[in-house]
């Protein structure tokens, strides 16, 4: 390359000079043709040069340090300053032999000698011709051989290969010099000016980043074409090396502006950030790091964690979405990630803890304490979910509370009536203005733990809209092949549901999504007996509502008598929750007197509870009597538990209509239909005379008007009914019934019979009709319930009939032996 010393030669210091010399860095073929005609002495003193070749024409500098030389240059530069130049064959030669040299040179011309500060001489050559030595003809003071001239073979200027050789020679070493950082752009002129060839390629050949061997195999080429050729090969090594060089520099180069970039950028928002609200949000964004690495997060919440944090660094303070991402961020750090309470599977204490806070429910508690078992065992929480179904108020969602407490963890309850929207399951996506997540995960967030005991209340009463249906984000909640990575929509990333135990309750099961119904085990909670309840408002709710209202036992106490009124004059429900209500009210009175220093009775009296709650209510469901014909005693299932409810029918004259009314539904109404059919086809054999039928039409009508009805369980009721309508017979005493009916005279099972039983025993009823496939369900009530009651199973419509209609015909009865 273009050597840098001819450009700083301004700058030595010059000590002794040559006033003839001339500095002709660039040589003109003038020059040249001058040169060529001079001619070589033959024998000539020959100076070694450690690490470099002189070309023909070319003018560089170098250092002599060794005596040898030193003298060399003194003596020829007296004389004729014209001296043999070779090269080293080893560099490190400190006093080379002519072995140690190569034995082609060039004839050079010492244009200055300058005397350096430092000791040493420079000494500025330029090349004239190549010569080789013929025999060195002395060694000492320094060497001196015999030579001849090397013969260049040239190429005429006009030959288009050598042309073209040259002119590639010019481009590449432009695009060597624009490439290297370290040659000066001003080399690009020189070589742009140089006119003659021979002096371009040597120019070139001497200036290029080479190994002396390299420059001395050049220079020892005779043919000038083929020179050219392997100066260009040299080049183009050269220029790919650099590119090589120069790719990798500014890839590295980049990463770092990269970096320095964002620093700087940073500092500057920084700044900006402080001048308009003078708040840095800097010191809150690390301390949200640190608290970061507290988290148990696995590699890839925590990566996530970091890249979103870095997002919020970056977001201006007074855009809208840095209050978003800082939920976000806020929401990360809240949640429970891996953060476990120990459970106690100690169950004997489970069972004291269930049994403390619920009097019976003895099956419920002893499915629980299995399941328990079972977590216990497996210790990976994939056992069903645990459904309690039942009325309301008997204590499903106590239960839960219970199970929390009994095994350590945290307790917490999510309502999901009502509820139709998907993204209250499963939350917004971020992007939503006022996005939130979604309920499940705000809960956790609650609980502070990984894996409460969780209750979904009312899972029933989930519905569907047009924002999406929540039972199937329920489904992914409750699916334990799923809700390892349940996907809510704000958190965007999977949250791990899986340690997490969940219990629903359900008021009725025909309402939940078949699919959730299917994940679950479903518990059966039946209502309680009047027993029961008396027992549980003297363990339960009195004691609560007495501490509730800062109350003792010293300061207020209700006997079981007074329980009893109320529970039967008061309430009317499967659950306790009514009476929970009405003893609140009884102890709130009773405060209420203490605070106003009024005085009361401590012990309730029965006209206490009749100042306090008033009038008992109405008892509908309450056995009359048999003294009308056509009115029978049905049994009713809802979802607030069982009921009784009358079938009435009335006969008046006219041509065999049917009325039916009291708000029944299809199912009832075909009821209705079969049993007149039935009536009707076997009437002879009921004893019912045919021409009634004809001269007489039915009214069917179900207190209560206003209440809809529907189902087929009150199919046996209406037959009965009819029967005695139309034979003014008796309907036996104490008597009730549920069943379906077909055409064929069939009795079939019907459901709800726990719930039916104990609302039949409240309304004083003590025989009841079933079907024989129903008495399963009567093995399975605890005999105490049932204490007192008959059953009787039935195959078939005629049994029923036999049963159930007496001989007896009723008060006033209508005389339908006559035809009309
Ligand atoms: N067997 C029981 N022993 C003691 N207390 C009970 C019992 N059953 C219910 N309770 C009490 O009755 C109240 C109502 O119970 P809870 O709220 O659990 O009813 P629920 O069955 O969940 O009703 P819903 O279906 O309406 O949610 C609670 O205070 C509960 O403690």
């Amino acid at each position: 390359m273009p050597n840098q010393k001819i450009l700083a030669l301004d700058n030595l210091s010059l000590q002794e000079m040559d006033p003839d010399a001339e500095l002709i860095p660039l040589m003109t073929p003038e020059d040249e043709e001058e040169m060529n005609n001079e001619a070589l002495p033959e024998d000539i003193a020959i100076l070694p040069l450690r690490n470099t070749v002189l070309f023909p024409g070319v003018v560089i500098p170098i250092t002599a340090g060794r005596d040898k030389s030193i003298k060399l240059i003194n003596d020829a530069n007296a004389k004729g300053k014209i001296i043999g130049v070779v090269a080293q064959i080893d560099e490190n030669e400190e006093d080379p032999s002519p072995s140690d040299v190569h034995h082609i040179g060039t004839v050079a011309r010492i244009m200055r000698v300058l005397k350096m500060p430092d000791g040493n001489t420079t000494v500025i050559l330029q090349g004239k011709k190549r010569f080789e030595v013929e025999a060195f003809t002395q060694e000492e003071p320094y060497l001196r051989a015999k030579i001849k001239e090397v013969a260049e073979e040239r190429p005429d200027d006009k030959n288009v290969e050598f042309k073209t050789i040259v002119d590639s020679i010019k481009e590449l070493a432009i695009q060597i010099i624009k490439e290297s950082p370290s040659i000066p752009t001003e080399a690009t002129f020189a070589i742009k000016n140089i006119e003659s060839n021979p002096f371009l390629i040597n120019f070139v050949s001497s200036n290029m980043n080479l190994s002396v061997e390299e420059k001395q195999k050049l220079l020892s080429i005779p043919n000038l074409k083929d020179r050219a050729l392997e100066t260009l090969r040299f080049m183009n090594l050269e220029l790919q090396k650099l590119e090589v060089r120069n790719d990798i520099q500014s890839k590295v180069r980049f990463d770092l502006d990269q970096q320095q970039r964002e620093y700087f950028l940073q500092q500057q928002m920084k700044t900006i950030q402080e001048e308009l609200g003078g708040v840095s949000y800097e010191a809150e964004i690390e301390e949200m790091r640190a608290k970061g690495l507290k988290k148990k997060w696995d590699d890839k919440t925590a990566k996530h964690f970091e890249k979103e944090l870095s997002k919020l660094q970056r977001t201006n303070p007074n855009s809208p979405d840095f209050g978003i991402q800082r939920n976000y961020i806020e929401l990360f750090l809240e949640l429970p990630w891996n953060e476990f309470t120990k459970d106690n599977f100690d169950l004997k204490r489970a069972q004291k803890i269930l049994d403390r806070d619920h009097y019976g429910l003895e099956d419920v508690k002893k499915r629980i304490i299995e399941h328990l078992a079972v977590l216990k065992l497996r210790n990976d929480m994939k056992s069903p979910i645990l459904c309690l179904y039942g009325p309301p108020g008997v204590g499903k969602t106590s239960i839960g509370k219970s199970v929390a407490e009994a095994l350590g963890r945290e307790y917490i309850r999510m309502s999901l009536g009502g509820l139709r929207d998907e993204a209250e399951i499963r939350g917004h996506r971020k992007t939503y203005i006022g996005a939130m997540p979604g309920r499940i995960l705000q809960n956790i967030k609650k609980a502070k733990t990984s894996n409460p005991v969780f209750v979904l209340d009312e899972i029933d009463k989930l519905s569907t809209s047009h924002n999406g249906d929540p039972s199937s984000a329920l489904l992914e909640v409750l699916d334990p092949e799923q809700n390892k990575e349940f996907h809510d929509n704000f958190l965007e990333l999977g949250y791990d549901l899986s340690k997490v135990m969940f219990i629903a309750t359900s008021n009725s099961l025909s309402t939940i999504q078949p699919a959730l119904r299917d994940r679950m085990e479903i518990i059966e909670m039946t209502g309680y007996t009047i027993e029961e309840k008396i027992e549980i408002a003297k363990t339960h709710l009195l004691p609560k509502q007495l501490k509730e209202h800062g109350l003792t036992t010293k300061d207020l106490q209700i006997g079981k008598k007074q329980l009893e009124k109320i529970v039967v004059g008061y309430t009317r429900e499967s659950g306790v929750r009514g009476l929970e209500k009405k003893i609140a009210q009884v102890v709130r009175h009773a405060a209420k007197s203490i605070a106003m220093d009024e005085t009361y009775n401590v012990k309730v009296s029965d006209a206490d509870i009749l100042e306090v709650l008033k009038s008992p209510r109405m008892e509908r469901d309450k056995y009359e009597n048999n003294d009308v014909a056509g009115v029978v005693t049905g049994l009713a299932w809802t979802s607030v538990g069982g009921d009784i409810l009358f079938i009435e029918s009335l006969i008046s004259k006219g041509k065999g209509a049917m009325t039916m009314t009291g708000n029944l539904g299809t199912v009832m109404k075909e009821s209705v239909t079969i049993a007149l059919e039935y009536i009707r086809a076997n009437a002879e054999f009921l004893g019912i005379n045919p021409d009634v039928l004809n001269n007489y039409n039915i009214h069917i009508h179900v207190p209560e008007g206003a209440t809809p009805k529907d189902g087929p369980s009150a199919g046996i009721a209406m037959l009965t009914s009819m029967v005695s309508s139309f034979t003014q017979k008796r309907i036996k005493k104490n008597i009730a019934m549920t069943g379906e009916i077909t055409l064929r005279g069939k009795v079939l099972p019907v459901g709800g019979i726990k719930e039916k039983i104990l609302a039949a025993k409240r309304a004083n009823i003590k025989e009841i009709i079933l079907c024989k496939e129903n008495k399963r369900d009567i093995e399975e009530i605890k005999p105490d319930y049932i204490e007192g009651l008959t059953f009787h199973y039935v195959d078939k419509m005629s049994e029923v009939l036999d049963i159930a209609i007496t001989n007896q015909k009723v008060k006033n009865a209508k005389n339908l032996e006559s035809k009309n």
